[in-house]
């Protein structure tokens, strides 16, 4: 007997918990207004009632997703000390959540896709078999809500009724969770009515761990040291265990939006990204969209929220962390942004660097683990640029600029809605998508990477793609600067293995050729240093130079010269006008050393082989394609010097 065929037993009483003293400000809409009582679906109430049976709840609660249960539940939060509510004068209607110290980040080491066959998870996820996992999950969830509620939260991602949204039910037992839910994803009674009417739904079951005894008080954070981030792809379902960090535990984002939505797309002939989504518009007024993936903490909301500094140009935001991108009716590739909210990082988001951030974060936000200030306010590095002289950190100590260590932690966040955003498209929930001219992928690396190359077809973009490096960052558990392949920014989120997913991108490049014109392939790298450790390149609103470069591409108004990589802007076409940046520093920023160049090429293959038979051919070939190419660089160099 599995968790998900345990006999029914009866349900929990369904009331609701009893809300707490009032809190200070002004209730702002957090999300779609409730609709009237929608009918609980007898599939949804077999799942709820078999969950509260294994997970021994004292209560169960249906979330409708109104704004006067958001109210509820933050006030709750308050109470229990998990928030702690900001000065409403500056910051309204806003929060501060501080995690357990353990409770940070994602952990990549606990997230397994138990796939029936190991082969079907591939070499860069971890495995475990789906009964092995049922078994090892079953004793920490049984029993494991006591004394707490459980939440049912339907979700929508992606517009309601929209032909590319998918559905989901996460049970779970974190009112941060919930309000968390409520911001990212569209949740509540509108999403429930489409279940009813009989979309099918991905069910997703999530518990802190950390059950109460009769009178025993809670802490601020529950969670568990145990930790299993698990996801059934054949059967669609999601369990996770111990953690409530938003990428661990908000299972509507990473879990399903990436891990089981990659699986179904497979099936379905899709693609689910680790992409943002931006909308160009020229000094001409065309409008051009790119849709970019690179790894956590490298970079997208800050591009997605881009202010471009050359005249004329403007950059609106579709979404900033997951893409969804299907062929259209027309032929064309589409994208939708599933999501409904950011879950961004703080640190590094100020005035000069992404001022559209700042602005969106103007109240009704929820900040987990930045610091806290005199004024009732929030700080973390890079909000301003000398911090103030007394702050509570993240941890809740006592913290001044001479503490010598971060005030907000490298990974906290703000958990914002996406409409806040004043660089919001109003195209960004359009049912049927943006058409997509371009695709992006970058990462962080100080050396080798070049700010931008163009790949010389789709192929060739899929091996770009294949073959993205980039330093870790705090986003997960691990050692930050440690340079590591992240294909398609997917490494931690592909739910299949990764070579089956290569070909699913090369096949998907044939059916775009055959039906429609196929998007441009770029790579970009903001992060490459001089040898004293700076960053060339300004970076941010500057990149706006190098989304005109693509847009001169994509017109066939700039040209470029051919490298071992891909090609390059030719000399003079890159828009750097008023940058002080010396000429020095712009050849380094597209300097390709051979040598550098070759042990590249020999840890791509050595990163190839581990994927055994199942590599595509394809990126074999496109893999001789570039020593070839570094060989004739090679020569040339030689024979210059000769
Ligand atoms: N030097 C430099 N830093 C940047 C640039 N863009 C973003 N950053 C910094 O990189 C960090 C992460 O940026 P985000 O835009 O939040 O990254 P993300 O890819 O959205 O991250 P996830 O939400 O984890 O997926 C922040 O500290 C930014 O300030 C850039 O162009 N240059
Ligand atoms: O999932 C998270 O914790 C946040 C995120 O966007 C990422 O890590 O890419
Ligand atoms: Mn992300």
């Amino acid at each position: 007997m599995t968790l998900l065929d345990r006999p029914r037993t009866t349900a929990a009483d369904r009331t609701p918990d009893a809300a707490p003293a009032a809190i200070q400000g002004v209730a702002t809409p957090a999300s779609a207004p409730a609709a009237d009582a929608v009918e609980h679906p007898s599939d949804v109430v077999a799942f709820v009632e078999r969950i509260a049976a294994l997970t021994t709840p004292d209560r169960i609660h249906w979330v409708d997703g109104s704004t006067r249960e958001r109210h509820q539940l933050l006030q709750r939060l308050v109470a229990a000390g998990t928030l702690t509510q900001l000065n409403p004068d500056i910051r309204p209607y806003s929060f501060l959540a501080r995690s357990d110290e353990r409770d940070v980040a994602r952990v990549e080491e606990r997230t397994f896709i138990c796939s029936e066959n190991e082969d079907d998870a591939g070499p860069t996820n971890n495995w475990m078999a789906p009964e092995q996992m049922r078994a090892e999950l079953e004793p920490l969830f049984a029993g494991s809500m006591r004394g707490r509620t459980l939440y049912v939260v339907p979700f929508a991602m992606g517009p309601i009724g929209s032909s590319m949204t998918r559905y989901g039910v996460q049970l779970t037992d974190s009112p941060y969770v919930v309000v968390s839910m409520g911001t990212m994803t569209r949740m509540g009674s509108a999403a429930l009515a489409q279940i009813a009417r009989g979309a099918s739904w991905v069910p997703a079951v999530h518990s802190v761990g950390a059950p109460l005894e009769h009178g025993q008080r809670d802490v601020a954070w529950p969670c568990n040291e145990t930790k299993y981030i698990a996801h059934f792809p054949e059967t669609r379902e999601i369990w996770s265990f111990g953690s409530a960090y938003g990428g661990n535990a908000i299972l509507a984002k990473k879990a399903f939006a990436l891990r089981i939505a990659s699986a179904m797309a497979r099936d379905e002939g899709w693609l689910a990204e680790h992409m943002l989504l931006i909308k160009v518009t020229s000094p001409a007024g065309k409008v051009y969209h790119m849709a970019a993936a690179f790894p956590s903490a490298c970079g997208k909301t800050n591009l997605a929220m881009l202010t471009p500094t050359t005249p004329g140009w403007t950059v609106e935001t579709i979404g900033d962390d997951i893409a969804w991108l299907h062929i259209g009716k027309d032929g064309r590739l589409r994208a939708i942004n599933p999501e409904a909210g950011f879950f961004g990082v703080a640190p590094g988001t100020g005035l000069s660097t992404n001022r559209t951030a700042v602005e969106t974060l103007w109240g009704n936000t929820i900040f987990t683990n930045v610091a806290l200030r005199e004024d009732g306010d929030v700080w973390w590095e890079g909000l301003t640029e000398t911090p103030p002289a007394r702050l509570t950190d993240w941890r809740g100590e006592e913290w001044t600029p001479a503490s010598g260590r971060p005030a907000a932690h490298p990974n906290s966040r703000f958990t914002v809605a996406a409409h806040q955003a004043p660089s919001i498209a109003d195209t960004w929930d359009d049912p049927e998508g943006v058409v997509i001219d371009a695709i992006i992928f970058g990462g962080r690396r100080r050396a080798l990477a070049p700010l931008v190359v163009e790949a010389r077809d789709w192929d060739h973009g899929v091996f770009m793609g294949a073959t993205i490096s980039s330093e870790q960052t705090a986003a997960a558990e691990g050692t930050v600067g440690a340079l590591r392949r992240d294909p398609f920014a997917m490494l931690p989120f592909a739910g299949y293995n990764m070579a089956d997913y290569f070909a699913h991108w090369l096949d998907f490049g044939k059916r775009l050729r055959r039906s429609a014109r196929v998007p441009r392939v770029f790579q970009v790298n903001w992060f490459r240093k001089s040898a004293d450790g700076k960053f060339l390149w300004p970076g941010f609103g500057e990149n706006g130079r190098v989304i005109e470069w693509m847009v001169a591409r994509l017109e066939s108004e700039a040209c470029v010269d051919e490298t071992p990589l891909g090609g390059v802007p030719r000399e003079g076409e890159l828009n750097v006008d008023g940058l002080t940046l010396s000429d020095a520093d712009l050849a380094e920023l597209f300097r390709m050393d051979a040598d550098e160049l070759e042990a590249e090429a020999d840890d791509v293959e050595r990163f190839f082989q581990t994927f055994g038979e199942k590599l595509p051919a394809e990126l074999r070939h496109q893999l001789s394609h570039l020593r070839s190419r570094i060989r004739a660089q090679r020569e040339t160099e030689q024979s210059a010097t000769a």
